[in-house]
């Protein structure tokens, strides 16, 4: 399985997801402001991989300067780098709260590697037990839509709903994997496509419009998601588009399923009103791989998300198991 994210012990190494699938290059890090650079710049995206990068970007500044004054400052650079994802804000959070007082240790960057690795490797675990719990609420055989890229590249590995996608396919009740292409990034067509033929798991590519059409004839029965910031009610922000597909799947009264370890529920946060919603350039919906598709003064918008309504989500699936709607995190949840 592909590993997006490689920590060298000296320097960061990232697979570079803007030239996937036809060239595999590693750019290699070795300070906080080029982690920011190149989680803005989409060389790793997928919220866990985010909030992964951003915890060894800690550990990259805390190498450089050890002082509470630098570290600060990096904290702030990182979390500018992308609004939505809140796993990269949980990351932070997480090296803040792990290493405290950093005066009173005798090597923080040493105490923040560990931190940091530690976080890499929970993230890979919490996508193991998703896709087992995501895997016992589908009966029988699937045939699934998904949208965006959720899998290896997007995580520490094995994938939030690409994770339940591999389990049904490890249970042999896989038949096949419909990926929308997910303009206008194309993580769809680009990543989750080359993923699944890396690994061997049916797929067919998809264009964004044509899920009502599956629908229609039968020819999905699920659709799974990931989610980059879900809120303290259940509305999930995830890839533009997504919604659409849950109001399809709600029509057709199919399970839309979203699948996300807990680093991505945002508690503070009381509904999907309240999530910001990354605007990125609009020359990446007037230009495809660089050649213009419109005339030039063509105005465009690029909103990066969207907010599902949690009524039209039929279960969340953390490492910790099953939630239905309506949406308590506050109350443990159900074992499929
Ligand atoms: C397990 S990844 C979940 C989400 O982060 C994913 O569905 C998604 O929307 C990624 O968006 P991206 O803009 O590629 O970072």
């Amino acid at each position: 399985m592909v590993e997006a994210i490689i920590w060298k012990n000296t320097h960061l190494e990232l697979l570079d997801q803007r030239v996937l699938p036809f060239e595999s290059r590693y750019e290699t890090l070795h300070t906080a402001v080029e982690t920011a650079n190149a989680i803005r710049s989409m060389v790793v995206r997928g919220a866990p991989a985010i909030g992964v990068t951003a915890a060894y970007g800690l550990v990259l500044a805390l190498r450089q300067d050890p002082s509470p004054a630098a570290f600060a400052e990096a904290c702030d650079v990182l979390a500018e780098s992308r609004p939505t994802a809140v796993n990269l804000f949980d990351a932070i959070e997480y090296m803040k709260t792990g290493l405290g007082d950093l005066e009173a240790l005798a090597n923080p960057a040493e105490k923040a590697e560990s931190l940091a690795i530690a976080y890499h490797q929970d993230d890979l675990q919490k996508n193991h037990a998703i896709g087992k719990h995501g895997a016992s609420v589908l009966d029988g055989q699937r045939n699934v839509l998904t949208h965006c890229n959720t899998g290896s590249l997007a995580t520490s590995g094995w994938g939030t709903a690409l994770g339940i996608i591999r389990q049904l396919h490890r249970e042999n009740r896989l038949n096949m994997i419909y990926a929308d292409e997910t303009r206008p990034f194309l993580q769809g067509a680009r990543l989750t496509v080359w993923e699944c033929r890396q690994d061997g798991l049916p797929v067919k590519l998809v264009t964004d419009g044509m899920g009502g059409y599956l629908m229609n004839e039968d020819m999905v029965d699920c659709v799974i998601v990931g989610a980059d910031r879900i809120a303290a009610n259940g509305d999930a922000a995830n890839k533009i588009g997504t919604s659409m597909l849950a109001m399809a799947a709600k029509f057709h009264d199919i399970p839309f399923i979203v699948a996300a370890p807990t680093t991505t529920i945002d508690r503070r946060t009381p509904s999907g009103k309240d999530i910001p919603i990354e605007q990125r350039p609009t020359t990446e919906v007037s230009h495809v791989r660089g050649q213009a598709i419109v005339e030039e003064d063509t105005a465009c918008m690029n909103p990066a998300f969207d907010v599902t309504p949690a009524s039209l989500i039929s279960a969340i699936i953390t490492e910790e198991g099953v939630f239905r709607y309506p949406y308590d995190f506050s109350k443990a949840a159900k074992q499929a």
